[in-house]
């Protein structure tokens, strides 16, 4: 059963699936959301346009489902798609899947991933199957995505893969590829109610989706296949849902009471009895069968809605009939994706060994092969110097006593000094190899990170991006670690192949540990890298929770909240714990595997060839190589063990390196120092509507403001001012409108410079931990001290600086942790009018924590001084807003009034006037009533 958005349009539906249902949702999800039932806005409404793109080849389906981990809860949605499409063999690239869910893709919702599954190539379709049904064969239920309930997760998306036996394969992207008894994961599942009419539930129970699993159900009862065909007629015969539901129901009970050993063997009378009974007794029907047993319910047998419940899930099949990827199939047929899903369906993933190749393009040729060669010598030179000891033993007694010796010496240590000195370079040259790329990572990343664009960093936590710079440093071992396996292999063959020509009853034996030297760990190469990474993903959570919890110490104390906060760090550091577990017990199976199945060969070996010969020079030499064969292997073993870290941590530092960056800064003419009115920017927005993460923030708003105007914006909180001022700092893309700076449109090109010419004041700017002079002067090149001068009076800051003891290079703390939160403030303040030449000024709450008088003589001085820029001023004081040009009130996203603060009063019952009258009543009860006694702070003294 189909169940999606009523107000959605919806797709013509195969015969077998319920159209459009009220959707009666018991439970809203919270990071898992269905759209439809919880009346969330309807999502993506991209232009309409041809579908273009051929059709590509059907992949396979693997056995094991790819695991794609994340700590974020609210990722649990793009990670579980990205899992499923793998699964497929669909590649979709992870990173701008999770920036394409902070626009109007709402990644949380089970509609819009439904529709996405559908856009990139799967037939997707969201059902509700009874829970039982599921793991079913009959049901072909599986491969689902799926909402299960977390304790501490809320609702959550996994991917339910495929059964094997009791066991399911999920991938939870909380915690990785699992295998999980279904009579476990069961209780997990989000169960759904969904009310539809009778008829569309009887025209899918009539189907195979429900009769085959029905069917099946009986069977395992033990009911005979003439039984169970009488039974499944006999309630196909009854009209309306009671006869199939009734079946259903009874089908169920008796599972349990046999699962609980209260009866045995075939249940067809027992069925029969009850479905009979209940036919006859309809009120009765839960006396009978408890209601739990019953997936489909309703008040009458004749009843033209009835409630069915099951488990909410999206299945997913490869889509057989030919589609344009990358268009939507679901709900607007023949629509594209927003530029931001086509993005993740054309970006390749990251290839980490071509990136840092490329990271290592500078490097000699001439060095590198050096090195390689020197690389692969050194292990063959370890041969000719057993070889040659071998030979010098033998040789010995037929030496002269003078020359003859000490020429022998001579060559000998000769030989060693020359490969000790090959191998003391090759190791200098590795370790120099390493740092270089390291250093040119660190490089590139610290370049990359300020041209990254908004989009990716409002995505990315930035605790996991301190960590992934953090872990930088592993890079630098993996030319060691390449070239120790290049060495290792080299030593493994040229080993086996002087053992084959000492003895050539050895090759078969030598060959097959030296094959198994490498298939063992290539083996559990895959099972590895993904625990490494999913070990590596939740010390990422890990990193988050510190960094919080050091962020918030002070209130989380003042909160008395350490006991929940040791709850979630018990919660991440068992997730942790165990990642890191099960892959310390893969590497230790793995090494014991090798250890044993080397062992055994080896002492085979070395009997085959001890039990044929006496003891000669030559059979020890031929031991002395056999013993050796392990340990090639294991330093082998080691190297593949070692790579999937080394790599994942590439991979995680490279991921930004290949992520869109912002669009470059056209050449614009000299900043201005002074601004004139007709200098200042006029903005236009046309229909402007901005959707974040799905949901939509600002409706069609119209707004025209002349260059130079002063305008106010009000509005109750929450209501979308803050978001309005986002997008003329170009912190929101719209999802449709238009806006127009200058009577030019906003480009993204143009936001770079649209940033240099305008000042901003928000509580939300930071303050940097050092002094109040370099935060005044963040950012800029040059300031005179009568600027600065200027600049601190006109916020009001000389006499706090005079109270502090290092003046102007007191530090601040913390983002401003040292100040008041009003110091705080003015110094924002400050270092916006140091800027010279602004052509906009956005102001959002920029007085929030000062006391009346201030704000209004701090907004005097802010708005003589921007006098002729343009200035956009957010705040809750609306008393304040009386001397502004103009007036804007904000309500859910709408700009619902405009005009000037005289026009906006003079209308009785505008929202404008209520906001001023409800200010005025406020402070009068706070501030005027007489009942109030006053006391005052000055100079940290309470005075009254
Ligand atoms: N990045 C975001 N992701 C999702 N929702 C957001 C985001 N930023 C803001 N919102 C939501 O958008 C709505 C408008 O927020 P906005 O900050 O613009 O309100 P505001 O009018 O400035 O409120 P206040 O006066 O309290 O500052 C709020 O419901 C908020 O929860």
């Amino acid at each position: 059963m189909t169940v999606r958005d009523p107000q959605r349009r919806a797709p013509p539906l195969p015969p077998a699936v319920f159209p459009p249902v009220d959707g009666g949702a018991n439970d809203v999800p919270d990071d898992a959301h269905i759209a439809g039932s919880t009346g969330a806005p309807a999502p993506v409404e991209p232009p309409s346009i041809e579908p273009i793109a051929p059709a590509r080849k059907p992949p396979a389906r693997r056995f094991f489902i790819p695991e794609v981990i994340q700590s974020s809860k609210m990722d649990c949605g793009p990670a579980a798609l990205k899992a499923l499409l793998g699964g497929f063999g669909i590649s979709v690239h992870y990173g701008r899947l999770r920036e394409a869910c902070r626009t109007s893709v709402d990644g949380t919702s089970i509609d819009t991933l439904e529709e996405l599954a559908g856009a990139f190539g799967l037939d997707a379709r969201q059902t509700v199957v009874p829970t039982d049904h599921v793991p079913l064969p009959a049901a072909s239920a599986l491969p689902a995505l799926v909402v299960v309930k977390r304790p501490h997760l809320g609702n959550h998306f996994v991917v339910l893969w495929n059964r094997v036996g009791p066991y399911v394969q999920v991938m939870d992207p909380a915690a990785g590829r699992i295998w999980v008894r279904w009579s476990e994961f069961a209780p997990s599942t989000l169960k759904y109610r969904a009310t539809v009419p009778t008829k569309d539930w009887r025209a899918w129970a009539e189907s195979p989706a429900f009769l085959s699993p029905l069917d099946s159900r009986l069977r395992s009862l033990g009911v005979s296949r003439r039984d169970a065909d009488a039974l499944l007629d006999l309630a196909r015969a009854s009209e309306g849902w009671l006869g199939l539901g009734a079946l259903d129901a009874a089908v169920r009970f008796c599972a349990s009471l046999q699962q609980a050993g209260i009866v045995r063997g075939s249940e067809a009378q027992t069925v029969r009895a009850m479905v009979e009974r209940v036919h006859a007794s309809f009120e009765e029907r839960f006396d009978l069968l408890p209601r739990p047993y019953w997936s489909v319910e309703g008040e009458s047998p004749e009843d033209a809605m009835v409630a069915s419940t099951g488990v909410l899930l999206v299945r997913a099949r490869l889509a057989t009939e030919v589609r344009a990827p990358g268009v939507l199939h679901t709900a607007e047929e023949g629509t594209a994706l927003p530029k931001e899903l086509q993005a993740a369906l054309e970006t390749r993933d990251e290839r980490p060994e071509q990136e840092l190749a490329k990271l290592l393009a500078g490097e000699s040729r001439v060095g590198l092969a050096l090195l390689t060669v020197g690389a692969l010598v050194t292990p063959l030179g370890m041969i000719c110097q057993t070889v040659l000891l071998r030979r010098l033993f033998d040789l010995a007694p037929d030496l002269g006593m003078g020359m003859q010796r000490v020429g022998a010496g001579v060559l000998v240590v000769g030989f060693l000094a020359l490969l000790g000195a090959l191998e003391a370079g090759v190791y200098a040259g590795m370790q120099r190899l390493g740092r270089v790329l390291e250093m040119r990572l660190r490089l590139a990343f610290i370049q990359k990170i300020p041209r990254l664009q908004d989009l990716y960093l409002q995505s990315r936590l930035s605790s996991d991006m301190a960590e992934r710079s953090h872990m930088m440093h592993v890079v630098r071992g993996l030319p060691a670690l390449a070239f120790t396996g290049a060495r290792a292999l080299v030593g493994l063959v040229a080993t086996v192949v002087a053992i084959g020509m000492m003895d050539s009853r050895l090759w078969t034996g030598t060959i097959v540990l030296a094959v198994l030297s490498v298939v063992l760990p290539l083996a559990f190469r895959q099972r590895m890298t993904e625990q490494d990474m999913r070990a590596r993903t939740q010390l990422g959570g890990l990193s988050r929770y510190y960094l919080d919890s050091l962020v918030g110490a002070v209130p989380l104390r003042a909160h008395g909240a350490q006991t929940a906060l040791g709850r979630e760090h018990e919660i991440l550091l068992t997730g942790w714990m165990r990642s890191s577990l099960q892959l310390l017990r893969t590497m230790v199976s793995l090494r014991f595997v090798q250890a044993t199945v080397g062992a055994a060969l080896c002492i085979t070996l070395l009997t085959l060839h001890l039990g044929s010969q006496g003891v000669t020079g030559g059979m020890l030499l031929v031991a002395y190589w056999i013993m050796g064969l392990p340990e090639h292997a294991q330093q082998l073993a080691g190297v593949i063990q070692g790579y999937p870290a080394a790599r994942n941590v590439a991979l995680r530092c490279m991921e930004p390196l290949g992520a869109p960056e912002v669009a470059p800064r056209p050449a614009s003419p000299a900043p201005l120092t002074e601004v004139s009115r007709s200098q200042a920017t006029g903005i236009s927005l046309h229909g402007v509507s901005v959707e974040v993460s799905g949901h939509r923030l600002l409706h069609d708003i119209d707004l025209d403001i002349a260059p130079g105007s002063h305008v106010a914006i009000v509005g109750s909180s929450g209501a979308g001012k803050s978001t309005l001022l986002g997008v003329l700092l170009g912190w929101y893309p719209v999802a449709s409108g238009s806006v127009r700076l200058d009577g030019r449109p906003l480009e993204p090109s143009d936001i770079e410079d649209l940033r240099t010419r305008t000042a901003w004041v928000d509580p939300a700017v930071q303050l940097w931990n050092q002094s109040i002079a370099a935060n005044l002067t963040y950012g800029q090149e040059q300031v005179g001290s009568g600027d600065m001068a200027r600049a601190l009076e006109s916020a009001d800051l000389e006499t706090a600086l005079q109270h502090m003891q290092g003046g102007l290079q007191t530090r601040t703390g913390e983002n401003g942790l040292r100040l008041s939160g009003g110091e705080g403030q003015r110094l924002r303040l400050a270092r916006a009018l140091l800027r010279p030449g602004m052509r906009l000024a956005l102001l959002d709450e920029p007085f929030r924590g000062l006391d009346r008088t201030t704000r209004r003589k701090l907004l005097g001085r802010a708005r003589e001084h921007w006098k002729d820029t343009t200035l956009l001023c957010v705040t809750h004081d609306v008393s304040e807003t009386q001397g502004f040009d103009a007036v804007v009130v904000i309500e859910d996203g709408r700009v619902v009034e405009r005009g000037t603060p005289e026009a906006l009063l003079s209308v009785p019952g505008s929202r404008y006037r209520a906001l001023l009258e409800g200010e005025a009543v406020a402070q009068g009860l706070l501030h005027d009533a007489p009942a109030w006694r006053r006391w005052r702070l000055e100079g940290g003294r309470l005075v009254e």
